[in-house]
């Protein structure tokens, strides 16, 4: 499948490249949240958005033609740098890291203002990206790995802008279907569950490829 590139790099290197990386979008992700809250008036405005269309001017002086796609090294080490959930360059991912123990999987992660849905509380389609990538995330470590084929969300309150935790686990494998649960909470208190059936495709049935079995050094 397209997107998928072997592209090996020392690991000096590597950890040069996502500092870069990670500096980079932390600024502009700094940028969003001082955008979505900014009261200046029109002057600074104007000398902003002259700034801003500068720093893009350097950012495009050497530019990837498409999406960054999914890298991997040899060893499986893989990079999803544009991953709207995970993208260590990508700054309307939170970022999230998600940590993955035997039997389950875990996040934690701070929705800020720009996560906003109803007043003060995270916007019901952020939670399902945050679901959709720690579930599908979940079955891919645990070595039965798919596309999302559905994802169902029952939010059970509202859940509040600022720090939450996720936790998935594999509930059951059907043929190439996996079945895996979820939720979110805030303070301990569970605000959203999710059940989501990852399906491994036709394409990939056969021998998985290695890039995408194992969730190693993702984002
Ligand atoms: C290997 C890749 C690892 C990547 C992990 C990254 C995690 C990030 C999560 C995502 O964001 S993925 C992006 C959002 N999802 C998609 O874009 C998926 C788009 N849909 C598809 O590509 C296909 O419809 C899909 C792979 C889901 C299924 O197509 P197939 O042609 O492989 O399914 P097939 O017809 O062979 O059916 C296999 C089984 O799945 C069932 N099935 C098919 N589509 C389903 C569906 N949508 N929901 C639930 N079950 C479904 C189907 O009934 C059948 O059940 P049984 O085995 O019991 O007979």
């Amino acid at each position: 499948m397209s997107g998928y590139i072997q592209e090996d790099i020392d690991p000096e290197e590597l950890a040069h490249r996502t500092e870069l990386a990670s500096a980079i979008a932390g600024s502009v992700r700094d940028l969003i949240d001082a955008t979505v809250r900014t009261e200046v008036g029109e002057t600074d405005i104007a000398e902003a958005r002259r700034l801003i269309a500068a720093a893009t001017e350097i950012l495009r002086k050497d530019q990837l033609p498409g999406p960054f796609g999914i890298r991997f090294n040899a060893d499986g080490t893989k990079r999803s740098w544009g991953n709207a959930v995970l993208g260590r360059r990508n700054p309307i991912a939170p970022p999230v890291d998600i940590r993955h123990e035997t039997e389950h999987s875990w996040l934690e992660v701070d929705l800020g203002p720009q996560y906003e849905g109803p007043a003060g509380l995270v916007h019901g389609g952020v939670l399902a990206l945050v679901f959709d990538q720690l579930l599908g995330s979940t079955a891919e470590f645990q070595g039965v790995p798919g596309m999302t084929g559905t994802l169902t969300v029952r939010y059970r309150r509202g859940t509040p802008l600022g720090p939450i935790r996720g936790e998935a686990r594999v509930d059951r494998v059907e043929g190439v279907k996996t079945f895996v649960t979820g939720t979110i909470s805030v303070d301990g208190e569970v605000t959203a569950e999710s059940e989501g059936i990852f399906i491994l495709p036709r394409w990939a049935r056969g021998e998985v490829p290695e890039a995408m079995r194992k969730s190693v050094g993702e984002g």
